[in-house]
């Protein structure tokens, strides 16, 4: 019966809303001249050592390694746990495979298997094989056909729109030689058939700006990896901290996707029933064994066969997982629960894994044809990378109000407040008095250099986790962001040096002279320059913001103790006096001092502290450092690139 309020229907028909849900995308993405991928796994085995403490290796055993025997499998080393025991499974082209199992099974460790985003590492090893279109995978040619999108959708700038998020992604990923008209036809089409044209012009946001909604973000997050039309789309748990009508709009153009022949691995965790139906395949992990894999549709008959009956109305997603979960909460369940799990495991193994793989094996030799691809691994050149760079990073500095407007206080707070302790100072005859001004020098020496230092500490882990993501996906090389984030950040700190220099040059009265003033701003612009340097190293090197926010003071102290204001040199002992030349500050603040006082310094120094070199040595120094650590931390994030295991 149809019910209606204030004159129109609000009758609510969920089957229908489902229907209408997964009808929504019909037309999502068709493929331009991408190729159908089928992707095979055989005898796939992550292992990882064994951890020290004895509790740990207790619940490695509660099940038998026993596919060691398999032939082909890798044997398992003593000293190792095993993760994955021998996976085998199939998805083609159209198909929607779901990997599911309780928590800690080995669905991310598979997905990344598949997918080549394993973190390379040294202590662990992998055995099997993955085949493409029935051949070994080639990974100068993978990256081109297969996109992963990542779990954490905080990846993206907060500061910009949805349209803006996909077009950059599209200009950084496709060939510089596709027409601009045709990239930019291609994001419209994706944001319409994902359902994104409501909220394209709404920015991303995050806690501090108010963006899109959870699910838009998750869609955002696909379209950004579908602007180069993969043939491949690995998602992990995309539904993750959705609700439920948002999980199941993003499930639905996953499916739709797949419809228009693309082939789709997603993790998943607790599906409600109208997503689980929209899965082609199944694979059932637990304890990182296959206990199912097969059509999502016979999961419930197949474990119906095992003895374990769905009960009606119950969801499947929620019983198979309960069914295939272990219970460590006594002894005895734990016995129980891991009996069930080898049981049902070992009956997968014996009496449906033989008739599925030669299915598998039959088809994939009647299906072998390696994609291949002539595609340059970057889109662009490196002059046109670099430009669209600088142009997203001018767009976003503009937008980084907070950021902005926080600085400008900032800096107009300690310009005033250095002005006033010091007002008037340097217009002193006597130099007794005069000497006082060392101490305005030094505070803004210290000033710029700390404000440049801790500015990076917060605002770099988010940038890292972006750039991170943008590097394995290929969108550009570390050179021409490096390049393009310096030359950016420039005028800016150039900008708020000469803010604060001009208040405090005037309040105080230093030396009237335009050259010492210019002279004065390249000091504490190369100072902040180096700060900064010192901090993204560092920041780099620390990996998180709390190890960054406990190291980089500390180097800003070593600097400051060694900066020649607070200890003079000869007042230190020989075996720790040397350190000071492993200050940047100490070449900046004595440069300065000798650019203020000019032929006075000699008396307006205290004997003991005179500097060794002249200004512009102490100059040439500082650039030096800034340099060296602008380059230090270009190493830094080189060698932090995120590096994946392609031995499969
Ligand atoms: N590099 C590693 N070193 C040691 N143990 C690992 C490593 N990678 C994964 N594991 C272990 O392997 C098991 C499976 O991990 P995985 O992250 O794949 O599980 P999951 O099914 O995705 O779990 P969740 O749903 O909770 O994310 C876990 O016990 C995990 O601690």
């Amino acid at each position: 019966m149809a019910m209606e309020h204030l004159g129109r229907d609000i009758t609510f028909d969920a089957l229908e809303a489902n229907r209408a849900l997964s009808q929504r995308t019909e037309s999502v993405t068709s493929r331009e001249n991408a190729i159908p991928v089928d992707l095979v796994w055989r005898n796939l085995t992550f292992d990882v050592p064994l951890p020290k403490r004895k509790g740990e290796q207790k619940q490695v055993d509660l099940l038998s390694n026993d596919d060691e025997l398999a032939p082909g499998v890798a044997p398992l080393k003593p000293s190792m746990r095993r993760i994955l025991h021998a996976l085998n499974g199939q998805v083609r082209s159209g198909q929607v495979l779901a990997i599911m199992g309780a928590s800690g099974s080995g669905k991310t460790t598979l997905l990344n298997m598949l997918s080549g985003r394993l973190k390379s590492s040294r202590k662990c090893s992998t055995g099997g094989h993955v085949y493409v279109n029935g051949q070994s995978r080639n990974f100068d040619t993978f990256p081109h056909i297969a996109k992963f999108v990542e779990q954490d959708d905080t990846t993206m700038f907060a500061e910009l729109t949805v349209r803006e998020q996909i077009t950059y992604a599209a200009q950084l990923a496709l060939s510089g030689s596709v027409p601009n008209s045709r990239k930019m036809a291609r994001v419209e089409k994706i944001i319409q058939e994902l359902g994104l044209s409501k909220c394209s012009n709404t920015y991303i946001g995050n806690e501090l700006v108010r963006g899109v909604s959870g699910g838009e973000r998750r869609r955002v997050a696909i379209g950004i990896e579908l602007v180069t039309d993969p043939s491949l789309i690995f998602l992990d748990e995309p539904t993750t901290g959705l609700d439920s009508f948002n999980a199941l709009n993003v499930m639905s153009s996953l499916r739709q996707l797949a419809k228009n022949g693309r082939t789709i691995v997603t993790t998943i965790h607790q599906p409600r029933s109208s997503i689980f139906h929209l899965f082609d395949m199944l694979c059932l992990i637990a304890e990182g064994r296959t206990v199912y894999f097969g059509p999502a549709a016979d999961v419930v008959n197949y474990f119906d066969s095992l003895g374990f009956p769905c009960p009606s109305h119950f969801n499947v997603a929620d019983y198979v997982i309960d069914v295939l979960s272990v219970d460590h909460r006594t002894p005895e369940m734990e016995n129980k629960t891991t009996a069930r799990i080898e049981y049902v495991s070992d009956h997968y193994r014996r009496n449906f894994e033989p008739a599925f793989l030669s299915d598998a094996n039959a088809y994939q030799s009647a299906h072998s044809a390696q994609p291949t691809s002539s595609v340059a691994y970057y889109g662009n050149g490196l002059v046109k990378e670099f430009s669209i760079l600088v142009r997203r990073t001018v767009k976003l500095m503009s937008r980084e109000r907070q950021i902005n407007f926080t600085r400008l206080g900032q800096t107009l707070f300690f310009a005033v407040l250095l002005g006033l302790i010091w007002l008037d100072a340097a217009r002193v005859e006597s130099l007794d008095e005069r000497r006082a001004v060392q101490g305005v020098l030094f505070f803004l020496v210290v000033n710029q250099c700390f404000d440049a230092a801790f500015g990076v500490i917060f605002s770099y882990p988010t940038e890292r986790a972006i750039v991170n993501r943008e590097r394995a996906s290929g969108f550009y090389r570390d050179i021409t962001y490096f390049l393009g984030k310096q030359l950016c950040e420039l005028p800016r700190a150039v900008f708020f040096n000469i803010l604060m220099l001009i208040i405090v040059y005037f309040m105080v009265g230093l030396r009237e002279d335009a050259g010492a003033f210019f002279v004065l701003l390249l000091i504490i612009t190369f100072l902040s320059l180096a700060g900064e340097g010192m901090a993204q190293a560092l920041s780099v090197f620390a990996g998180d913001e709390q190890t960054a926010a406990a190291i980089v003071p500390v180097a800003v102290i070593f600097q400051l103790l060694f900066g020649g204001f607070f200890i003079a040199p000869d007042a230190l002992p020989g075996y720790i006096a040397w350190l000071r030349w492993a200050s940047f500050m100490y070449y900046g603040f004595n440069a300065a001092v000798i650019n203020e006082f000019d032929d006075e310094v000699t008396e307006i120094v205290a004997p003991g502290q005179e500097f060794e070199l002249s200004k512009w040595e102490g100059i040439a120094v500082l650039i030096g450092f800034a340099v060296v650590l602008k380059l230090l931390y270009f190493a830094a994030l080189r060698a932090n690139k995120p590096r994946f295991d392609r031995t499969l």
